[in-house]
């Protein structure tokens, strides 16, 4: 008698609960909040609270229908570092309303797909002993794949051996043996194998296209596809998309489906547009109702932050699909309002949306969807939203050369940071080495006076077990051409050597380490490239065996932490190896780099890329998801963004496009059903494709800053950033002129520049 009242109280309060929680969203978030069933596409734009919404409208979810360990609401994260967040915020609102944590899970897609295919294995055809393939296995797996295509497919072989012109000499023969083996088809199979599987497609798929192109290309594509799936069984190795397929197969079968389906209360996506078509087809799988066939499944998203279509299978294409098809049912909701920025930068980045899209679209196709970012009402619930601007907030600077740049970016980064200590800034940058160059020139004007933290530096780290490997390969059998060619591609990516076309030196590795009089003159780059290596080679014969690392380590001009990694190496590959001898060395550090089981030293974590007083350099594509007060992006030079797409210089005796862009493109095809492009037709949508991709990328940096958005591009710069000393005068982003006009009051003229406070 006495509990009604007591039940209804508890009631009454986690009612008035939710309704709290309710009011602190605003209008897009709402949306999802108050969804009860079926399909919902959410369409965000940056900064206008995804997550925070998505993990409100779970926790209101879990309340409403009383989820629990059987009934279960499942969120899915691109990340393992987005999941760990949602997942606490999530946490958080339960607690508050007093309820327990059994209701939901939190997965990443791979995890989700992993632990389906492992609740059945013999249904998944997966061994559950499978271990996941890391990528330096990856990289040689394809590499022996390549090696047994070419053996059993003399012909298609030969067709790319000739090329476009081919005279029969022998040297050019060699050449450009060397480039497809090494080169060519690895990437190829690298592209098509994961295009091709994360869209579900077989190797037959591919095989039994008609095209007209010269090569056969996705004949070609085929092949290696089915090698590889055959090393993979070999070995006993698994890769991400066979987890999704092992998934897949498991919920083939009815009765496994409906049980995982009765479990599955309903599927929440975050960050849907960079979703592969396998994974979008398992969600749907999961989220679908066992009785009534329908898909309880929110897909959140914003189209026009894809920034991984031209390296991943993540068309954007499918998430702004999804979207048209909600809108048609009415079930689309726009997250519009943003939060983040001070209003100058919205009008900015919604400015060269709107720019390029005009400048850009074709046909139906247009790199943005068409979405404004517009700031929050009055009453929005986040604190300080749409902060005032720094400085005008949104600013555009001309420094004469690229060292003026960094110069201006450090001082005002110091000014700004004396007034205001417990802010934060970032450099944002399209490429590494353009990261090094800024990480360099702060450090050489402003060490004392600026914390800096580049986030690169970590990466390049990373690289160091790789990179002695192959230097140590080398010197132990110098005369194996992919010996020779490994440390020469160290080398000239540390610059100590210019860059040339390697596969010309290494057909006669004899001849061009040690040239007898009556072969060929070298020229001067080909000469400096073999002094080098000849001089590593006395090197091992005069030094002992433990000093080996740490002088290759000086002799690639690492800096001081790298150098510390180096040792670090040294010893632990010392404290492995039981016998003195180059074979027992190679041996443990093979097995290093191949389980990548070595840390660089201070490894970093996430947290460090945002702090007070603190200039974080870092790429823009590394910058998504992230914010800073103060955001500076130097480079912005047209051959940079948009750029174009390169095709190497020994590789142009295949045509005037590069085999893998040319084959994602035709899959691409294949997967939206529509006709094949021939090889020209497709290298041009692989550049379009990388030009709206490059703009995006712009958009998303420029999205970052909340207060103060400064970008410049120097009259001169690099053409290459390898050498960043040779300048030249250098054209700009496009983009930035059309801001000049349309922002004159935030163009800063050489007179103001000296006004502005240092
Ligand atoms: N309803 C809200 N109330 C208070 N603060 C909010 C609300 N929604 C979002 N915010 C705040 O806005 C900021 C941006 O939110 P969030 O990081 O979730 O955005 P996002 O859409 O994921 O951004 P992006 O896609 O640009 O990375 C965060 O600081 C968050 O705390």
């Amino acid at each position: 008698m006495t509990t009604e009242p007591v039940v209804s109280t508890v009631l009454e309060m986690r009612e008035k609960l939710l309704q709290e929680l309710r009011s602190t969203l605003r209008p897009g978030q709402r949306e999802i909040a108050d969804w009860s069933e079926g399909r919902l596409a959410v369409s965000a734009v940056p900064g206008a609270g995804k997550s925070t919404g998505m993990a409100v409208a779970a926790a209101m979810t879990i309340a409403k229908y009383q989820l629990h360990s059987r009934r279960q609401l499942v969120v899915v994260t691109f990340t393992r570092s987005a999941a760990a967040n949602i997942k606490s915020k999530i946490r958080a609102h339960l607690k508050t309303l007093s309820l327990p944590q059994g209701g939901f899970v939190v997965h990443t897609l791979h995890g989700l797909a992993w632990s389906i295919a492992r609740s059945a294995p013999e249904r998944s055809n997966l061994n559950p002993d499978a271990v996941l393939i890391t990528p330096t296995q990856g990289s040689r797996l394809i590499r022996t794949s390549v090696e047994q295509w070419i053996g059993m497919n003399p012909t298609l072989y030969q067709r790319l051996l000739e090329g476009q012109q081919f005279d029969g000499e022998e040297t050019e023969r060699l050449r450009r043996q060397s480039v497809l083996r090494t080169e060519v088809l690895p990437a190829l199979a690298e592209t098509v194998i994961r295009e091709a599987k994360s869209s579900g497609l077989a190797p037959e798929d591919l095989r039994n296209q008609v095209t007209s192109d010269e090569y056969d290309i996705l004949a070609i594509a085929a092949g290696l596809y089915e090698q590889y799936q055959l090393q993979l069984q070999q070995r006993n190795f698994i890769d991400y998309d066979e987890m999704i397929l092992g998934a897949l197969r498991v919920l083939e079968h009815p009765s496994v489906r409906s049980r995982w389906q009765s479990q599955v209360f309903a599927v929440f996506e975050d960050e849907a547009q960079d979703s592969s078509p396998l994974q979008t087809q398992l969600l749907e799988l999961l989220a679908t109702d066992a009785d009534s066939d329908q898909q309880n499944l929110i897909r959140v998203g914003d189209p026009n932050q894809a920034i991984n279509s031209t390296f991943t299978p993540a068309d954007p294409v499918f998430f702004r699909e999804f979207c048209q098809a909600c809108s048609l049912e009415n079930r689309l909701a726009e997250m519009n309002q943003a939060g983040r920025s001070s209003r100058i930068i919205l009008e900015a980045a919604n400015y060269v949306l709107k720019w390029v899209n005009r400048t850009y679209a074709k046909e139906e196709t247009a790199p943005f969807r068409s979405q404004m970012i517009h700031p929050v009402a009055a009453n929005d619930p986040q604190a300080d939203a749409n902060p005032n601007p720094e400085g005008l907030g949104f600013e555009i600077h001309t420094p004469e050369d690229v060292h003026q740049t960094v110069e201006w970016i450090g001082k005002r980064a110091i000014a700004l940071f004396n007034q205001f200590p417990h802010r934060t800034a970032a450099v944002l940058v399209r490429t590494n080495d353009q990261g090094r160059f800024v990480a360099r020139e702060l450090t050489r004007w402003f060490d004392e006076k600026l914390a800096i933290f580049e986030v690169g530096m970590r990466d390049r780290q990373s690289h160091i077990p790789a990179e002695m490997l192959s230097l140590l390969q080398f010197l132990d059998r110098p005369h194996s051409p992919d010996n020779l060619k490994a440390a020469l591609s160290v080398f000239v990516h540390r610059r100590i050597i210019p860059a040339q076309d390697l596969n010309a030196l290494i057909a006669f590795p004899e001849q061009f380490l040690y040239p007898a009089p009556l072969d060929p003159p070298q020229s001067p780059q080909v000469q400096q490239a073999s002094r080098f290596c000849t001089s590593l080679l006395r090197a091992r014969l005069e030094l002992p065996l433990y000093q080996l690392i740490s002088f290759l380590a000086y002799t690639l001009n690492y800096e001081q932490t790298e150098l510390a990694t180096a040792d670090k190496l040294a010893e632990r590959i010392m404290q492995q190896t039981r016998e003195n001898s180059l074979t027992a060395i190679l041996e443990v550090l093979a097995e290093i780099v191949t389980s990548e089981r070595f840390e660089p030293v201070e490894a970093e974590d996430d947290d460090r890329y945002v702090r007070a007083s603190q200039i974080t350099i870092i790429t823009m594509h590394k910058a998504k998801g992230l914010d800073w007060d103060y955001v500076f992006m130097p480079f912005l030079h047209e051959n940079m963004i948009p750029g174009s797409l390169y095709i190497p210089p020994a590789a142009r005796f295949l045509g005037e496009y590069t085999l893998p862009e040319v084959a994602r493109a035709q899959i691409r095809a294949i997967v939206h059903q529509e006709p094949i492009p021939d090889n020209d037709q497709a290298w041009e949508r692989a550049g379009y494709l990388k030009t709206a991709e490059e703009f995006r990328l712009l958009y998303v940096a420029m999205t970052r800053a909340k207060r103060l958005l400064w970008l410049s591009a120097a009259k001169q710069a690099p053409f290459s950033w390898s050498k960043p000393e040779n300048l030249d005068d250098r054209a700009l982003c496009p983009v930035i002129p059309a801001l000049k006009q349309q922002f004159p009051l935030s163009v800063i003229g050489e007179a103001e520049e000296d006004d502005v406070e240092f």
